[in-house]
Order: C-alpha cells, then structure tokens, then sequence
C-alpha cells in the first residue's frame, strides 16, 4: 500500500490496474521518492520544475510522493473537469495553512458549514448593483493614475509602482468604504502583505518548513506575526470605527427587502456589520473576511493589470485594435458598467492575459477521506494540485497556446470550448467571488491609460522569468512607457 521509500501511501486505479497506466508518475531524484526534489529550490526554479513535470509527462496528470502524502497534479481540462464538479472535494490544501496568521478561516480558507454561511454572506456585496456603485471607485481610482502617468511621461515606467497602488486603493475602498490615503498606517499595511507573501513564498519552497513546530523553531515564525499584527491592526481599527458610523447613520436600511438594491455607495463591510446586528458574525469573522477580500482583490487584480500592460505593449496592432474600439465612447466619466460590459475585444485581451499569465497559477485541494477521482483511489491525506497555469496552455484546446491571441475569446470562436479550458478564476462551489468586480475594474483602467496614451514596450515578454508566488511573479521588474496620444 506505501510508495515504501516515500513514506507515502500509495494512489491506486479503481480498477486495479497498474497505475502508470492511468497517470504518469514522475520518478524522483533520490529513492525516497519525490521527497528531496525540491528542496531549497527558489521560486523560479520551483515554477520551472513543475513545468518539466509537464513535459516529462507528456500532457498526463502526473502523481509526485511526498512524506506528507501522495499530490495528484491535474494538468488538462478534462482530469479537472469531475474535481470542479465535485461537491466534496472541497477542502483547501496544505499550502492554505501558511496563509492562516494573515487570513484566519476567511472565506478562502474555511471550508464546510462555516463557508457555506459566509459564501452566503458575502455573496450579495458582488451583486451587479453593488457592482454598479463600485464602478465609481474604480474610475474615479482611473483618474488619479492618469495624473499620476502625467509626471511618468516618456520615461520607462517601472508599472508596479503606480498599478499596485491602483488596485489596493480600489479594493480598499469597495471592501472598507474608506480611501487608504485616508487612513494612517497604509504604506506600512502595502509593505506588510508584500512582505508576508514573500516570507510565505519561502516557506513553501522548503519542505521542512511545512511542519508547524520547525517552522515555529527554526522558519520566520516571528516575522511573520509581526506583519500579521500590522495588518490586523489597519483593518481592524477601521472596522471598529466604520462600525461606530454604521449603527450612528443606521446603516441597515441600506438593502432592502432582496438584501440587493443600494441607493447610495456601499462597502462590503457594510455587508458584513448588517450580519453581525442580525448575530450571524463576530468581530473576528469580519476581520478575516476583510483581510481575505483585501488580499484576494489586491494581488490577484493588480497582476493580471500588469500582464495586460505589457501585452498591450507588445501587440501594437491588438492596442490599435482596442484603441478604435474605444476611442468614440462617451466621457470616461460616465462610462456605465453596461458600457464596459461592450467594450469585448478588450475583455478578449484581458482573457488572453489571464489564460498566458494566470494571477493565481495553482490551486490545491485536501481529500479529507478517501475519494475517488478520475477513475483513481486518492487516499486521505492525499493532495490535489490542479495547474491552472497547465491546464489553460493545453494545445488540444489553444492551439499555438505561446501566441497572444485575443481573437480566441470573441463570441463566434468560444462555442465548442471546453467548459473546463480556461480557469482563471477556479471553477465550480469555490470559484472566485470577485471574478466579475476584476474584470470590470481591470477594463476600467485600462479603457483609462489606453484612451490618453499610446503603451511602449520596454521590455518583451518572451524573455519574462515566470516564479511561483502566492500570485505569479516575475524575476524581472515590469516596465512600459507611456506616450500621450495626440488627438
Ligand atoms: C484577476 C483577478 C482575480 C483572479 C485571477 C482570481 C482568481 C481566483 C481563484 C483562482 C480563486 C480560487 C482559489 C482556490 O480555489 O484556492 C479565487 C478565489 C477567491 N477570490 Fe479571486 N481572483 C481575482 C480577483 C478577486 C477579487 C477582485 C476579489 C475580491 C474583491 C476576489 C476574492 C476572492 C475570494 C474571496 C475567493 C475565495 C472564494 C471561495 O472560496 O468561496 N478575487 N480567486
């Protein structure tokens, strides 16, 4: 039953057949199966191991053996399809924990009854008139960029500089309804989620850290505390006096009936306080619904922005494209969401982005009992990666998936693809929340910078370093050029 030298419990085929017959099993590189293999490896190198696995294993799903348990690594569509459509296989896997100091059991994290509940919660404060209301934030957040761009004119722009800012000042806004230049403490918040993914990051690429007790003995145990503290902090002192405001302004009235409609500009939180009058959250469930939104909505965004950027860049033709689509739209001002809803070969450019350089490139679940998956016997214990970043560049449904082509999005091209193909978002019960909210604040700038200026490249995208984040990363840093469009 053991993969002996591993120390791990064998995957075995439902029918009792060998197993290389179903999945391929990468060998490792010492006896004790894969358990050395990535020992110490950074995260580029981890990025470029589990695309070798890829190769290795020729388009299969692949089974790695770790001490820790066997990891079921889906690679196609169509091994993913019977996991998204799984109402048990549910459960987050190992990696999640590391994110438990910063995020608690957030609706990320939580799994079962808990995030049911809060799903349930949460879901209205994305409902499409909410979503109208945050449109505000985003273009009046699009705005403040362009000015910012005024002084970067010509110069190479290192985009992480002014997008990042953009994205967590948008997420802010909507999750808090308050405006972080606003509040004291918010370039030490930005520094402390930066720094905490990186610490996470390592952690993940050192296997021995994955063991609480050495990682609280020997790993960044007190770094880590440290920044969840400052985070903890920001959010939690906000929400302690937005919560003051929203019983003094009673804010209930807010939804009506349908817990839907909203006359004036709501924030999630607001969501959350009209749940915890009705006794179905505590302070501490607000606070990790917070940090979750916070985080989720921050990095995710913001990464795909970026990517977009440099492909708009890249691609002259596929800008002009987009330019000419949106050049004779009314005042940016008031751009409605209906109106960006038809803006489609830039939806088709953003989707590209997001299939090439997915902002979250692996997911993991946890199977908390025996399952059956795809014909095979995972035991419990057992880990399912599913490569999103794999599954989006399978050539049996993108062809020539290394080439930018937006085209692949329009409507006429898109009625045979596989429901399961492009994932960026997950799929199924645990799909994104906020899919809807990115693609529109992601339009919103990029309609912005794209109407007042022409983007350069600086650099090429063929030679980016791609490395595992918590959201993908590169090892370079991303610059373009901004040149205002002479109208
Ligand atoms: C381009 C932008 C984004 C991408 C690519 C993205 C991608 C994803 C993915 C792949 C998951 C599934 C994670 C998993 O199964 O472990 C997820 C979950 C989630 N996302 Fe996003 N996301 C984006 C933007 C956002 C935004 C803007 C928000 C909120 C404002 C958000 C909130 C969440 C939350 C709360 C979850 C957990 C949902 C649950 O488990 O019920 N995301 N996202």
């Amino acid at each position: 039953n053991y993969f002996i030298l591993a120390l791990c419990e064998r995957i075995k085929c439902v029918e009792g057949k060998p197993l290389e017959e179903k999945v391929c099993i990468i060998p490792g590189k010492t006896i004790f199966g894969n358990n050395f293999d990535a020992v110490n490896v950074t995260p580029g190198k981890l990025f470029k191991l589990a695309r070798s696995f890829t190769k290795l294993s020729k388009g299969r799903s692949y089974v790695l053996n770790f001490l820790i348990g066997p990891v079921y690594n889906i690679i196609n569509a169509e091994d993913a399809e019977q996991l998204f459509q799984s109402q048990s296989l549910t459960t987050k896997g190992f990696m999640y924990d590391f994110l438990q100091p910063f995020l608690g059991d957030g609706l990320l994290r939580s799994s079962e009854e808990k995030w049911h509940l809060r799903r349930k919660m949460l879901t209205p404060a994305f409902h499409f008139n909410i979503l109208q209301t945050f449109n505000e934030i985003f273009k009046e957040e699009s705005l403040k960029l362009l000015e910012k761009l005024k002084h970067l004119q010509h110069e190479d722009v290192n985009i992480s500089d002014v997008i990042d800012e953009f994205s967590l000042n948008n997420v802010c806004e909507t999750a808090l309804g308050v405006k972080l230049n606003e509040i004291d403490g918010a370039t030490e918040y930005r520094a402390a989620v930066h720094n905490l993914s990186t610490m996470i990051v390592r952690r993940v690429c050192n296997p021995l850290m994955y063991y609480r007790i050495i990682f609280y003995l020997f790993g960044q145990y007190s770094e880590t505390k440290h920044y969840a503290e400052i985070i903890h902090n920001f959010s939690g002192k906000i929400i302690s006096k937005k919560r003051k405001k929203f019983f003094q302004e009673d804010n209930g009235c807010k939804i009506d009936k349908e817990n839907s409609y909203v006359k004036t500009r709501y924030a999630m939180l607001d969501t959350l306080l009209h749940n915890e009058a009705q006794g179905l959250i505590d302070h501490q469930g607000i606070c990790e619904e917070v940090d979750t939104v916070m985080f989720e909505g921050y990095d995710t965004t913001s990464t795909c922005l970026k990517f977009a950027l440099l492909n708009l860049a890249q691609y002259p033709d596929i800008q002009k494209r987009c330019y000419q689509e949106i050049e004779n739209l009314t005042a940016f001002e008031n751009l409605t969401v209906f109106d960006f809803n038809k803006v489609e070969y830039l939806g088709c450019v953003i989707k590209e982005t997001l299939r090439m350089h997915p902002s979250v490139p692996i997911i993991q679940r946890l199977c908390t009992k025996e399952t059956v998956l795809n014909g095979l016997i995972l035991p419990t214990n057992a880990q399912v990666n599913i490569h999103i970043n794999d599954i989006m560049r399978d050539s049996k449904h993108f062809p020539e998936p290394s080439v930018f082509k937006p085209e692949r999005f329009l409507p006429e091209n898109t009625h045979n693809m596989h429901p399961f193909a492009f994932v960026p978002f997950s799929a199924g019960s645990r799909n994104c929340i906020g899919q809807k909210f990115a693609m529109l604040e992601i339009k919103a700038a990029l309609v912005a910078i794209l109407r007042a200026y022409r983007v350069l490249p600086v650099i090429q995208t063929k030679d980016l370093i791609l490395e595992y984040g918590i959201t993908l990363r590169t090892k370079q840093k991303l610059f373009v050029k901004f040149e205002p469009r002479v109208i």
